[in-house]
């Protein structure tokens, strides 16, 4: 294993420092440091199996439903560090939300979808409720299509819809930082030139760690880019950069389609 990079940016959201990660015996990530930059989107990406999917998870404790599962190492969202015992997971839940590759939407109405977390924080003005359904709803360019069916099930939603909805519902309790894995990976390219767009669009107001296996899609929609192989950074850097000249052969091998 060569030698762990280290890199910094200016500002940054989340610091993550010797991030190691273990599922029973077995190591998934090893010795990552980086640092996510503040209302910009970061890819992660690499062959599969390569560790992209725990190291997000990490960021919102999702792998500590595994059982077996080890972290090291430190994370820290501002000044908070996600790995401490005392940290609340609920918050940390509101503050970093997440993106499934399929969307799950609740059987509930489109309206108690987008309020679903609102709810669990204890709200019941229903004027705050009603204003934040509109506001996500605004941000996640789905608001025209169903402002007029808001107490419809969601899931007569389209494939498209179901996963804007499911961005609503992420952004509805502010969170700092949102994570996507593979949000675009069922959807029709029509639907994936609509989230794609919408990413752009929250970059303004959120940070965005995003999975993707499309090199294209990384490339269009990021600002930084972090290549991971066999669990350890390869490289990161702005995506410019790392796509048209990659530091590491490694990472040239895959952004070209030589590997993964
Ligand atoms: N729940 C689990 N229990 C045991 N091992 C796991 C678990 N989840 C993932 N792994 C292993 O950890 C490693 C990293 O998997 P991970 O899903 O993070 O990779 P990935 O880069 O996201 O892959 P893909 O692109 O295929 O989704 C793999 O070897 C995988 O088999």
């Amino acid at each position: 294993m060569s030698e762990p990079i280290r890199i910094t940016v200016d500002n940054p959201v989340v610091r993550v420092s010797n991030l190691s990660f273990y599922y029973g015996a077995s190591q998934a990530l090893f010795d990552i440091s980086l640092d996510f930059p503040r209302e910009k989107v970061t890819a992660l990406i690499g062959p599969s199996g390569c560790g992209k999917s725990t190291m997000l998870r990490c960021f919102n404790r999702m792998n500590d439903l595994v059982d077996g599962a080890r972290v090291e190492g430190s994370i820290l969202l501002e000044d908070t560090e996600i790995n401490d015992a005392t940290m609340d997971i609920i918050e940390l839940r509101r503050r970093v939300g997440m993106v499934f590759q399929k969307s799950n939407p609740f059987p509930k109405s489109i309206y108690e979808n987008v309020v679903y977390g609102l709810r669990i924080a204890g709200v019941k003005d229903k004027v705050v409720l009603d204003e934040a359904v509109e506001r996500s709803l605004q941000g996640a360019a789905l608001w025209d299509e169903v402002k007029d069916r808001l107490n419809e099930s969601a899931l007569g939603l389209s494939g498209g819809q179901m996963q804007r909805l499911c961005i609503a519902r992420a952004i509805a309790v502010n969170p700092e930082v949102v994570l996507m894995d593979e949000p675009c990976s069922a959807l029709d390219p029509k639907s994936t030139i609509r989230v794609e767009e919408l990413i752009g669009e929250l970059r303004s107001e959120y940070t965005i760690i995003i999975v993707t296996h499309n090199m294209q899609q990384a490339a269009r929609v990021s600002d930084y880019t972090a290549f991971l192989y066999e669990g350890a950074l390869v490289e990161y850097g702005l995506t410019k950069e790392l796509f048209v000249k990659p530091k590491s052969k490694q990472t040239e091998d895959y952004i070209t389609g030589r590997f993964g």
